[in-house]
């Protein structure tokens, strides 16, 4: 079996959809709120957790995987709760790669809508999924089409699977201040080298690193990020699980949340300016000699920006018109879904970046590749 990219239905009547590798390794994505529902590795293990009582349906939020917690993170403004783009079913999918030499991925996107009818600003929202053998990495892609700088507060809300909360333990975090949102958001300093729960945590860690590692028994989860500066570690512990209607009963010892955001300080995008931000995490199975036979191609990435440099080249030309940059950069089968109007307007996002907007030189191609996808 090859990389596979399928658009199925999923719980309740909505859409998903799900990358497989050559590997065996399967990622889940609804379209509605842009939600990974699921992260398997090859070797099978899910590495998400998603509630059994989990409602599916539009209006509602899935309680597990990966929710998007945007424009607000979590009570913190004057919108709803973790913002609307979680509970809405106008996001569209904008691009599917399912090339064989490149990590299959999916592209989703949101841009001002009914839900959106209360945020004073224009927008597109750009969320890509792409999928590896051992790992996974979200991005988030947020353009302002407005007058004004946007501002916003954001999370990328992900439910670990756990054996077992209490025996997990994250690293990353000793020295680092956290508002404490059991206390009233009391901000207190962690002085343990590890973090071990002990019952209900709900910490906004301010200015984390890169990277943080959750173990748990013999495998340990890497979590990376860019863009985010902020970290929020949260589970609802036993006592107040079972006022949570969507939680199965005894499930809140089966994940542990550790979100990558952007609360402390919001960000403020410039109108015509973009802001990006990824998390990447990384699973620590023991990679069996097969996989080299299974052709997972590590260089897909690379071969495909050559193979582009190469038609730019032959045109002998210094820059290209956006339409001619459009037919090398984006393959037949990408150009069904992802057209020369959607190409135009994501290039608008890259104001800052871009000499200019009319052509585009190999720099910029790169540039957009790298970035976009
Ligand atoms: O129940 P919701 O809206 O999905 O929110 C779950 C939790 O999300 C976390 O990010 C917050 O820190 C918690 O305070 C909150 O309870």
């Amino acid at each position: 079996m090859s990389n596979q990219v399928e658009q199925i239905p999923g719980e309740g009547g909505l859409e998903k959809v799900k990358l497989t590798r050559a590997s065996g390794a399967s990622c889940e994505v609804y379209v509605y709120g842009a939600h990974v529902t699921s992260w398997k590795t090859f070797d099978g293990v899910e590495r998400l957790y998603v509630s059994s009582a989990s409602k599916f349906a539009s209006g509602q939020a899935i309680r597990g995987g990966i929710p998007i917690c945007w424009p607000q993170f979590n009570t913190r403004g004057t919108y709803g709760k973790h913002g609307f783009c979680r509970t809405t079913d106008s996001w569209v999918v904008r691009r599917i790669v399912s090339d064989p030499k490149r990590d299959p991925s999916v592209t989703i996107e949101l841009s001002d809508c009914e839900a959106s009818k209360d945020f004073p600003f224009s927008f597109k929202l750009t969320y890509t999924v792409t999928l590896s053998d051992s790992g996974l990495t979200t991005s988030m892609h947020v353009v302002n089409n407005s007058d004004d700088p946007m501002t916003f507060t954001t999370a990328l809300h992900t439910y670990f699977a756990v054996s077992d909360v209490t025996t997990v333990k994250v690293s990353g975090l000793q020295g680092l201040k956290f508002e404490d949102s059991t206390k009233g958001g009391e901000v207190s300093e962690q002085a343990d080298e590890q973090l071990m729960i002990r019952g209900e945590v709900d910490r906004v860690y301010l200015d984390t690193p890169e990277e943080m590692l959750i173990t748990d028994g013999d495998t340990a989860i890497s979590v990376k990020k860019s863009g985010f500066p902020d970290s929020v570690v949260w589970n609802i512990g036993e006592e107040k699980a079972a006022g949570m209607s969507d939680l199965g009963a005894g499930e809140w010892r089966r994940y542990l949340c550790v979100e990558a955001g952007a609360i402390g300080t919001p960000v403020v995008v410039e109108p015509g300016a973009a802001w990006v931000a990824e998390q990447r995490f990384g699973a620590s199975v023991a990679v069996p000699m097969s996989l080299a036979e299974l052709g997972e191609p590590e260089v897909g990435d690379a071969e495909r920006l050559n193979k582009i440099e190469a038609a730019f080249k032959a045109k002998g030309k210094a820059s290209l018109p956006l339409e001619e940059a459009y037919e090398i950069m984006i393959s037949p089968e990408e150009k069904g879904i992802y057209g020369l109007n959607d190409f135009k307007e994501d290039v608008k996002g890259f104001e800052d970046q871009m000499a200019n907007k009319e052509q585009f030189t190999w720099e910029e191609i790169k540039v957009f590749l790298e970035t976009v996808g």
